[in-house]
């Protein structure tokens, strides 16, 4: 006669792994109802299936917890072999951001992958891999508390989004200008605090009074001290212009949070997602009615992203996400030659993004091929952001 082992030993096995008692005492581990990859990691781990020689109840249940240790033993390696080749085929496409501290194999990893100890090992290497890093974690928590499959059906009753895209081609139509994206940010690593009173609220209509097609709420919390708080508010207090969530994005759960939040766009960055994360989440983003603006900083970003189908959205940032260092002939580099010519057949809308502060530099992005811009800091030091507006375009584009 058989029976299922007793929970609190099944507890131990990992999910899929069915272990049965048999008459004599026995014990035995049924290797088809392993999912195939587990069933791949038990073969080369040499542990199929397990008999156990005495009936009493302790060995029975020693050999059942060694038989589970194994095999989490063998998935954490494969966990680790999954990640290496995730990094692997990053690395090749030029991303050198890493999406989480380099852990080392597990202690009892036998397999065809070479660890390299790169730097200190788990020291990032820059402020946007710090970033990364903690959003990892971040998001793993949250998605803790609230799962995916929940976040799905909150997202069926939310509102239907704004056309991001359209009214910054609507903007650039009616004023001659790049349309404006006005950034709603409290603070930022490079600059500090930008503004002590900050009342995103308050910001964002006078953004909007003040001529802008959009607006860019920065929601991560521990770098810009910003929130999906802000968001949700902004989006709450009837403020019309389109909304983009500002965040690093690196789990498509951000994506359904952001549209559940109120976002009518997200940002992705190509120096952190690799060519199958963007396009992944680019049509995440589509059937959730959000716009994408894909990130890019150099000219491997932005052939990488050239080449991904449903791009219609190209910030080039001006800023450097490592180094913090800004150059606005970055725009000018990235649109020239073939590169700008394939991006108008495709009719791709470009952003201009960081370091705008005069009309000098709205004319000289404008002039490389921009038709939108994205912009913080000269506008929201400003007492009245809003009029902080008609300054830096060097004239009221409200009306
Ligand atoms: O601004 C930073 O210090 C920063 C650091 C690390 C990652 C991203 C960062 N900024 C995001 C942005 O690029 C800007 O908020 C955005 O383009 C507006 O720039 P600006 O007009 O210069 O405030």
């Amino acid at each position: 006669m058989e029976r299922l082992a007793s929970l609190n030993v099944a507890a131990r096995i990992p999910i899929g792994v069915r272990t049965t008692v048999l008459g004599d005492g026995s014990t035995h581990s049924n290797k088809s109802c392993f999912p195939r990859s587990i069933a791949t990691i038990n073969h080369s781990h040499r542990i199929t299936c397990i008999r156990v020689q005495q009936s009493g109840t302790s060995d029975l249940s020693k050999t059942v917890t060694a038989v589970g240790k194994s095999a989490e033993n063998a998935l954490e390696a494969k966990e680790w072999e999954l990640r290496m080749l995730q990094e692997e085929v990053a690395a090749g496409q030029g991303i050198r951001i890493r999406r989480r501290p380099p852990t080392g194999p597990p202690l009892h990893y036998e397999g065809p992958f070479q660890f390299h100890l790169q730097n200190e090992g788990s020291t990032p290497r820059n402020i946007l891999e710090e970033i990364i890093w903690y959003k990892d974690i971040e998001v793993s928590q949250f998605k803790e508390r609230r799962p995916l499959s929940v976040l799905k059906r909150a997202v069926e009753s939310a509102p239907p989004t704004r056309d991001f895209i359209g009214a910054l081609r609507k903007a650039h139509e009616r004023t001659g200008l790049p349309g404006l994206i006005a950034e709603v940010k409290m603070a930022s690593p490079s600059r500090g605090v930008l503004r002590e009173d900050f009342d995103p609220v308050e910001i964002a209509k006078s953004y909007e009074k003040g001529g802008a097609a959009c607006l860019s709420v920065l929601t991560d919390q521990k770098y810009f001290q910003g929130s999906f708080e802000n968001l949700e508010a902004i989006r709450k207090a009837g403020v019309k212009c389109p909304l983009l969530c500002k965040e690093f994005v690196v789990d498509e759960w951000q994506i359904y949070y952001a549209r559940k939040k109120g976002a009518d766009a997200v940002l992705l960055i190509a120096a952190v997602l690799s060519n199958h994360d963007i396009r992944y989440m680019v049509k995440i983003s589509k059937m959730l009615g959000l716009a994408a603006l894909i990130e890019v900083h150099d000219e491997r970003e932005m052939d990488r992203v050239l080449g991904i189908e449903g791009v219609e959205l190209i910030g080039i940032n001006n800023r450097s996400l490592e180094s913090f260092e800004v150059d606005n002939s970055n725009t000018k580099k990235l649109l020239e030659g073939e590169r700008g010519d394939l991006i108008r057949q495709k009719d791709l809308i470009v952003v201009g993004e960081s370091g705008l502060f005069t009309p000098d530099d709205i004319a000289y992005v404008q002039e490389a091929g921009v038709r939108a811009v994205l912009v913080g800091e000269s506008i929201v030091k400003q007492t009245d952001p809003g009029k902080g507006i008609a300054g830096l375009f060097g004239r009221d584009i409200s009306v």
